[in-house]
């Protein structure tokens, strides 16, 4: 990839909060050059510096100010090698079937298509290899497809704790029981989001969808495809069925999720707290030995400190593209317990479909 032309990518939601995410993290892309902005008729027509109301910590870069926003049709997005889509669930379903449809090769944040049979729900530091699905999917669908698709990328908190969820499986066989408490930002759920008179001062013991969303996606990510007949299928980690129960809550954090997690493993004894650590300092993913100018250098930061990661201190190391776990100790009801912390705009949600595409070019997925 590095000695050919930038690829044109589009952004669907491009005005949202991780539109905005995407456009900074975008407009110094290597491989990928901003081409084409999809938002809402109320943003449509508009230049994006006006439809925008920009709250990144950077400034808005000055060659995408004068772009026109789009409706998002996929006429606007035809020169578009891959479209990113930051859209509101509530309609991303339609849109983002219609760019499919349109031979558009669609990598989304949304929750609509992550439970689908033929999309892979990948988070690009655990399990890229389930884009071996595609194929299956551009076959089944009426019309059959050459390009288009869509992948997924997964719920935010979930993607915080599958990461080292996946290296503790690879250094030592797989899991059996996990239990979950989030801590989640207010970002995360997008702009204007949670009131202030709800948030300050307080926390909300309550995120519509979300307990379920981590307890079925994790399965999805950690297990692997199988194959019935001609069928491929996702095994939903059926080897080891995994027992998972998730609370989660909403904290006066702007952005930043952490997450404690008891877990404990098949294998007999486990693990002692200590080749825990080492198992997370050395997990290297594939998004990283292949080469994607996306993923962290290091991908799990284990901090030694008591009282670290902290949102406020560490979501922007790496510029939000790893994870941070600390206080691993061992667990009196189960094996092992943690805290682990991740931007839930970066590599919750924008950076994980750019490593995704990434990783799609490098293997020649996208055309
Ligand atoms: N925030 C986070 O941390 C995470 C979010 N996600 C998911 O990512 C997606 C985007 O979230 P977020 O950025 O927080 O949401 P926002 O509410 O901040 O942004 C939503 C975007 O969708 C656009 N939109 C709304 N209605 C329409 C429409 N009818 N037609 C076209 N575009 C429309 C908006 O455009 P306009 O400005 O014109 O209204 C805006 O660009 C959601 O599906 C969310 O669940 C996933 C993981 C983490
Ligand atoms: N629900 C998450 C963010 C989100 O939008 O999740 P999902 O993409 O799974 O709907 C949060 O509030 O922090």
């Amino acid at each position: 990839m590095p000695d050919q032309q930038p690829l044109k990518v589009g952004i669907l939601g491009a005005t949202g909060t991780v539109g905005q995410r995407f456009i900074t993290l975008l407009s110094t892309h290597p491989w990928f050059t901003i081409h084409a902005l999809g938002a809402s008729s109320r943003s449509a027509g508009k230049p994006y510096s006006v439809a925008v109301n920009w709250k990144q910590t950077t400034p808005l870069p000055s060659l995408i100010k004068d772009i026109v926003v789009q409706e998002c049709v996929p006429q606007a997005f035809a020169e578009c090698a891959v479209v990113f889509s930051g859209l509101d669930a509530d309609v991303a379903g339609d849109i983002e079937s219609a760019f499919r449809a349109a031979e558009l090769a669609v990598f989304s944040n949304a929750k609509n298509y992550r439970r689908d049979p033929h999309v892979p729900l990948i988070v690009p530091l655990v399990n890229p290899d389930h884009l071996s699905i595609l194929p299956q999917q551009q076959a089944l669908h009426s019309p059959p497809l050459t390009k288009g698709f869509i992948v997924t990328n997964a719920n935010c908190s979930t993607t915080a704790h599958v990461i080292p969820l996946a290296a503790l499986e690879k250094a030592f066989g797989p899991l059996d029981a996990l239990m979950v408490t989030t801590l989640q930002a207010i970002s995360g759920a997008g702009y204007p989001g949670v009131p202030s008179l709800d948030i300050i001062d307080n926390v909300v013991p309550y995120i519509s969808g979300e307990e379920e969303k981590i307890e079925w996606e994790t399965r999805k990510i950690l297990g692997g495809i199988s194959t019935s007949d001609t069928l491929q299928e996702f095994d939903m980690h059926a080897d080891t069925p995994l027992k998972i129960s998730a609370a989660c809550n909403r904290v006066p954090v702007t952005v930043g999720h952490m997450i404690n997690v008891s877990l404990q493993f098949a294998r007999r004894p486990p693990p002692s707290p200590q080749q825990v650590c080492e198992a997370l300092r050395a997990y290297q993913p594939d998004a990283q030995l292949v080469g994607c100018p996306s993923a962290p250098l290091q991908t799990i930061t284990v901090h030694d400190e008591p009282d670290r990661p902290q949102p406020r201190m560490d979501r922007a190391f790496q510029e939000g593209a790893g994870v941070s776990v600390g206080r691993v100790r061992q667990c009196p009801v189960f094996d092992i317990k943690f805290v682990v912390l991740a931007d839930n705009v970066s590599i919750g949600a924008a950076t994980s479909s750019i490593i995704n595409a990434e990783y799609a070019v490098l293997k020649g997925v996208v055309q």
